[in-house]
């Protein structure tokens, strides 16, 4: 039994409150596009594929008690609404390339062979098929990650590092990066976790710790300062992160932090992976330079009134210094191949 972020019956969608885990578990009530515009903006729900699935699944009930009186009358509401959703935050492409997706598939739905109650429970449909899907693509990524690992590590116990939160509070269930070390704990080969605390929103020491304590697995929370010590004198086997956006050269937007740790496990000879489902792939962009970085407002840093703070959410890993490669659910490549590899499977997309 893992935590569960989102709660879903057609019609009706709750979310687990982040900001107030671990101390509260509360699940807050979504009842259309405007709420989780608002849940994404203050990070009630957070986390690259939890975004765009709260995001469209809140549309979704939004929709379910609406009657149009044409098709394109629901698709240029749907499209509205899409578009805005994707405005809540700027740095993770899920939510943008769900609602691509699903403004492409809502123009099929126009084609006249469907009423406009069918059309709609259609377009419903699709939104519902996200959290299976996810969950799916998040047990692949598990293996294939944790088995790449096996196969570098020898008789060497497993110890990984991740950063952030990547499990089931920023996905529909499993995880990513998490994913991964949950597969290595299933198959028995994980000797420790390590989980950073993820300054300033602290999603490591609120949020993964809570969630492998919670499944009794061997973990060990450091602060971000940490990191080079932890790995200058433990034998970490991999750092292993997830993404919020992965452009085509496999540069990768993830939380801030990510990109120091790279650069600490380039040093010290650690392979460093990033776990990205396709929809976290932006093949649109060439280099991370191109990313729009999120800077979150000053009062989730400090306290302290009247200080000056930087606060940008994300920072960008250059490809080469990712040398464990980038596991996808259809398998690891290293960055360099990303793009070629990835192509392969882009109508997997709905
Ligand atoms: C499954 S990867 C989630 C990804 O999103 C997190 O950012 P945030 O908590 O601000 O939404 C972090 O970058 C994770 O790696």
């Amino acid at each position: 039994m893992t935590l569960q972020s989102i709660k879903y019956e057609r019609g009706r969608l709750q979310i687990l409150d982040q900001l107030l885990l671990p101390d509260t578990t509360r699940y807050v009530d979504v009842k259309n596009s405007e709420d989780g515009w608002q849940a994404i903006k203050k990070m009630q729900v957070r986390g690259a594929p939890a975004i765009a699935i709260v995001g469209c699944l809140s549309l979704g009930v939004e929709l379910y008690d609406k009657t149009f009186m044409s098709v394109s009358d629901m698709q240029s509401f749907v499209t509205e609404k899409l578009n805005y959703l994707v405005t809540a935050r700027p740095t993770a492409v899920n939510m943008a390339d769900a609602a691509a997706r699903f403004m492409a598939f809502s123009k099929t739905l126009a084609d006249g062979s469907l009423s406009p109650g069918d059309a709609k429970i259609r377009l419903i449909e699709e939104f519902e098929s996200m959290l299976e899907k996810d969950i799916a693509t998040n047990k692949l990524i598990g293996k294939f990650g944790g088995e790449d690992i096996l196969s570098r590590s020898g008789s060497k116990p497993i110890q990984i590092l991740t950063h952030c939160n990547t499990g089931s509070l920023a996905t529909a269930g499993y995880g990513t990066a998490l994913g991964v070390i949950r597969y290595l704990h299933e198959q028995g080969k994980l000797d420790q976790a390590f989980c950073t605390e993820t300054r300033p929103y602290n999603q490591g020491s609120r949020l993964t710790a809570y969630e492998l304590v919670y499944e009794k697995m061997n973990a060990t929370l450091i602060c971000d300062s940490m990191a080079a010590l932890l790995m200058h004198q433990k034998n970490i086997s991999a750092v292993v992160v997830g993404a919020d956006r992965v452009v085509s050269n496999g540069d990768t937007a993830n939380k801030i932090g990510t990109y120091q740790l790279a650069i600490v496990a380039k040093h010290h000879g650690v392979p460093f992976y990033v776990a990205c489902p396709l929809t976290t792939y932006d093949g649109s962009k060439k280099s991370g330079e191109e990313i729009v970085i999120e800077e979150r407002p000053a009062k989730e840093m400090t306290t302290v009134k009247g200080i000056n703070c930087w606060n940008p959410a994300f920072d960008v890993t250059p490809a080469e210094l990712i040398t464990g490669g980038i596991i996808t659910e259809y398998g690891v490549f290293p960055p360099s191949k990303l793009k070629e590899e990835l192509a392969k499977y882009q109508n997997d997309k709905l």
